[in-house]
């Protein structure tokens, strides 16, 4: 009767074995109970289910289902970890069993046990169903969760790819800015220095054209120079040696009451107004000053300053000035007209000598080296002597000097100036008599540039400011030298003749300062008055005696007093 029974369990499997189960849960209830509450089992439990061991089918039922109750019994208690204690009803086997067979009507009474279990089996296969649909549940959330982790890694790459496609495109476009950038340099630079270029070329077009006027004007000159030369010797240097008389020097001095005269016939013609002050003597209050008393006191320091060589036309100019300043003005009472006229003349005078004071030495230490300074003037008045006092005067301060012999004209002028040199131990530039100055000049400016001198002294030959030929001889080497500074050597004797000179050669190359020489012969330096008042040009030294110490500063209050000393 079990066999079929036996049979249907086998198929079931493990449904066999839950129908056992809740056979064994009505017999035990807490059991159950406490199976109901636990966990359910899990996955890898649920996966081998069906694996449940069927009992052997030698068994009959009893033992069948007394050994499945057993089973699980056991695997309870372990999985609980309480003890087990096997359920013995029925021998296991009736062959192996010595118990006797049970009757008929017993097991009668099992088969609505088999049909009890039905409502188990129907329990356990909604189980069954309850756990395959959350397998499934469980399948399906990590399938959901698998399906957002690869959405996920997907938006992930996609946004990697997207970052670095935005990368490059910036990358590409940055490196295009600066191509463009790159570009429009490289064009300015082109632009800036096509535009340098042609700069260039139009200076040198310009330089070519100077360069070729020069060369014209220097041609010019050079036969002029050899027409000079090949003059007789005699024709050559008869108006050379007459100093003429320059034409406002020509003119006879003149009383004070005779310009007085004239210039009341046409003031604005015959004078310049100056005002020469007489400083807090005069005012508005006091004495006044009248014509007369005035006058015989201006023409006692007439007198003085035309002693003291200073030039008749800049004598008038002087006292006039202090006539118009002071007629008929006021004068303080403590003083004396005498002493009022007097400070005023003066005044005057130093007003004229001050502004033309010059500081040699500085003036130097500020020009780029070297320094080229050319010495001119009539001859004698003392050039090559003033170049070797203020070549010592350079050395005595350290700076370095080269000497340039210019003047080849007059014989011994080379020689006289080489002599120097060797007494001052300095290197001379020279070449054989007779030869262009200019070349000479240029040689010797070449020669301190490349020796790295400071100064060049340029002499050159006297001559008379009436012989033209000479004097563009002297402008020709002025050109081809550029000098710094260009010297006119007056010599303190000569009067009224310098006041011409200075204008000549002034008017010719441009005089920059003046040194006054022979200060210690009997001269009281009207010239130096004379000289700057005329061409407004400042008197650097003044030279008074032959030794190479011999040259001074030019004081104006030295002067001063030496041109009123009694
Ligand atoms: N007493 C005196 N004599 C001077 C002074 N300066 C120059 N001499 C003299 O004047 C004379 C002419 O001087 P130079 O230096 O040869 O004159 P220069 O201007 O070169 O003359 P040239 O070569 O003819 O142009 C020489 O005998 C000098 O000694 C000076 O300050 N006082």
């Amino acid at each position: 009767m079990f066999d079929s029974l036996k049979s249907k369990l086998k198929g079931l499997g493990k449904s066999a074995s839950k129908l056992d189960s809740e056979k064994i849960y009505e017999e035990t209830p807490k059991k159950k109970d406490k199976i109901i509450e636990e966990e359910p089992p899990d996955e890898e439990e649920e996966l081998h289910a069906d694996e449940v061991d069927v009992p052997d089918e030698d068994l009959d039922d009893d033992a069948f289902f007394e050994k499945l109750e057993n089973d699980y019994l056991e695997e309870r208690a372990k999985e609980s970890g309480s003890t087990y204690t096997p359920i013995k009803t029925t021998p296991s086997n009736p062959a192996k069993s010595e118990k006797p067979q049970p009757k008929k009507e017993e097991k009668a009474k099992v088969a609505p046990k088999v049909d009890d279990s039905a409502e188990k089996k129907r329990a356990a296969a909604e189980e069954k169903e309850r756990l395959a649909a959350k397998k499934k549940a469980e399948e399906e959330a990590a399938a959901e969760e698998k399906r957002l982790a690869k959405a996920a890694e997907k938006e992930k790459s996609s946004a990697k790819k997207k970052a670095k496609e935005d990368a490059e495109a910036e990358k590409k476009r940055l490196a295009a800015s600066a191509e463009e950038e790159r570009l429009a340099a490289k064009k300015k630079a082109k632009e800036d220095a096509e535009a340098a270029e042609r700069e260039r070329l139009a200076a040198q077009k310009r330089a070519e054209e100077e360069a070729a006027a020069e060369k014209k004007r220097v041609a010019a000159e050079m036969a002029a120079l050899e027409a000079e030369k090949a003059r007789p010797a005699k024709e050559k240097e008869k108006p050379a040696a007459e100093p003429k008389k320059p034409e406002a020097v020509e003119e006879k001095p003149i009383s004070r009451k005779e310009w007085l005269k004239r210039n009341k016939q046409n003031p604005a013609e015959t004078r310049e107004k100056k005002v020469y002050p007489a400083g807090e003597m005069v005012g508005d209050s006091g004495k006044r000053i009248k014509d007369d008393p005035l006058d015989d006191l201006l023409d006692e320091l007439e007198v003085i300053l035309l002693e003291s060589d200073v030039a008749y036309p800049v004598v008038q100019d002087i006292i006039l000035g202090v006539r118009d300043n002071l007629i008929n003005k006021k004068y303080g009472r403590q003083y004396t007209l005498e002493e009022v006229v007097e400070t005023a003349v003066k005044e005057s005078v130093r007003r004229v000598l001050k502004i033309n004071e010059f500081d040699f030495d500085r003036w130097f230490e500020e020009q780029p080296k070297p320094v080229v300074i050319m010495f001119v003037g009539i001859n004698g008045t003392g050039k090559t002597t003033t170049i070797a006092k203020i070549a010592k005067r350079l050395l005595d301060h350290e700076r370095s000097v080269v000497l340039a012999a210019c003047d080849t004209f007059r014989a011994g002028a080379i020689e006289q100036l080489s002599i120097h040199a060797d007494r001052l131990n300095v290197k001379i530039v020279k070449h054989q008599q007779d030869a262009d100055p200019s070349a000479v000049a240029y040689d010797a400016i070449e020669h301190a540039k490349s020796k790295r001198k400071d100064a060049v002294l340029i002499d050159t030959a006297g001559r008379m400011q009436t012989n033209n030929n000479l004097i563009d001889e002297m402008k020709k080497i002025a050109r081809i030298s550029k000098p710094a500074l260009k010297v006119f050597v007056g010599d303190a004797l000569a009067g009224n003749d310098a006041i011409e000179q200075a204008k000549v050669f002034d008017a010719a190359i441009g005089i920059d300062a003046i040194v006054l020489t022979k200060i210690d012969t009997d001269a009281k330096g009207g010239a130096a008055l004379s000289i700057a008042h005329t061409i407004g040009k400042p008197i650097a030294f003044v030279s008074n005696g032959q030794e190479y110490k011999d040259l001074q500063v030019f004081d104006s209050n030295w002067m001063l007093e030496r041109l009123f000393e009694e």
